[in-house]
């Protein structure tokens, strides 16, 4: 649904070029949630606006739907920016008009609709995102994620069906960020709306996104399912925002006077609560020594990953065992 065809962008500052990406060749498809993170700089602004034509690529193309939008303008480009809704980090919104007034406004700029058809749809997105009772409150009046609801129900006014968020929840603490994030999947769910969202933390990646890409200095550097990318990061930069969300550094453990080899146990979906571990040792009489862990959920699939030390005679057995199981077993060099 969104194609970006060796898309790439410059920017020119004091005469000189500026490459913020370069060529891009990524397909998000309908109904995802689809995630870019990157450290500052790292190109993703570049790359989401790229999607509305907020900016233009300096070469390649955009294909929405199949159709190159590339150098669309006039009612074509009225008509591709109508269907695609955004929200920024800092909400912007017009702080001297109501929270009602703030999601009516782009229905009254594109017309078409008289006072009461406008008032019923506002009434339906506030219900949507939960302000029903604040409608007549001013922004000032609201808290952040108060705000990004209103930004939300705004976005969503011209019934898009490609939603953008701009560091959406960047600006908000971690209780609200959950809930404005568990809004965007439920909107995702609900309404089937396409989301594309930039991030520099993985945990928002992980909380919503089916699918990522990693983006490093203007290149897509890893693209994968969320699953995939978060238990098997490849390159470094992925590396290091996976450690983060760990709250774990991002060099490899070492774990000095620990016997026994180490390894790195993923897993995923059902596995996650069985006994296996339990089981296998029990069977095989490998013995292990727990080194760090986390179980946890991303999206809906839930997930463990573990580091143990372990050691016994049958230990390969055992290996074996949880391979069959479904279990991803690596070992860690030390
Ligand atoms: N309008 C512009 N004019 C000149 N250079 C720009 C412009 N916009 C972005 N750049 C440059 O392009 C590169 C990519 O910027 P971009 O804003 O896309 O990155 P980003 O990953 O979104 O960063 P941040 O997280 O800080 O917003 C940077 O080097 C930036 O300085």
């Amino acid at each position: 649904m969104i194609r970006f065809a060796a898309a790439s962008k410059s920017y020119r500052v004091d005469g000189s070029v500026v490459p913020a990406l370069h060529p891009v060749d990524l397909e998000i498809a309908r109904g995802e949630v689809f995630g870019i993170i990157g450290h500052s700089g790292a190109g993703k602004s570049t790359l989401l606006r790229l999607i509305n034509l907020l900016e233009r690529p300096t070469s390649g193309q955009v294909l929405i739907d199949g159709r190159d939008v590339t150098h669309a303008d006039g009612a074509d480009l009225r008509r591709l920016r109508a269907g695609i809704g955004m929200i920024f980090q800092h909400f912007n919104l017009l702080a001297s008009r109501t929270v009602a007034d703030n999601v009516a406004f782009p229905l009254r700029l594109h017309g078409g609709m008289d006072d009461a058809a406008i008032d019923a749809r506002v009434a339906e997105l506030l219900a949507l995102v939960g302000l029903s009772d604040h409608a007549r409150k001013y922004p000032a009046q609201l808290s952040g994620g108060q705000k990004q609801r209103v930004g939300i129900a705004r976005a969503l006014a011209s019934k898009p069906s490609i939603l953008l968020c701009d560091e959406a929840t960047s600006a908000l603490d971690p209780q609200t960020t959950a809930s404005v994030l568990e809004l965007l999947a439920d909107i995702n769910r609900r309404l089937g709306l396409t989301i594309v969202l930039i991030t520099h933390e993985m945990d928002v990646i992980r909380r919503v996104c089916d699918r990522v890409a990693v983006l490093d200095a203007g290149r897509v550097v890893e693209l994968g399912a969320v699953t995939e990318v978060f238990l098997h990061p490849q390159h470094p930069t992925t590396r290091r925002f996976v450690a983060e969300a760990d709250h774990r550094e991002g060099r490899g453990p070492d774990y000095p006077g620990v016997p026994g080899r180490l390894f790195r146990l993923s897993f995923r979906g059902d596995t996650t609560y069985s006994p296996l571990l339990s089981r296998v040792v029990r069977d095989t009489g490998v013995e292990y020594n727990l080194l760090s862990g986390r179980v946890d959920r991303i999206k809906d699939t839930p997930y463990g990953q573990l580091t143990l030390a372990m050691q016994g005679e049958r230990l390969d057995e055992a290996l074996a065992q949880m391979r069959t199981a479904g279990v991803d077993v690596e070992e860690i060099a030390r």
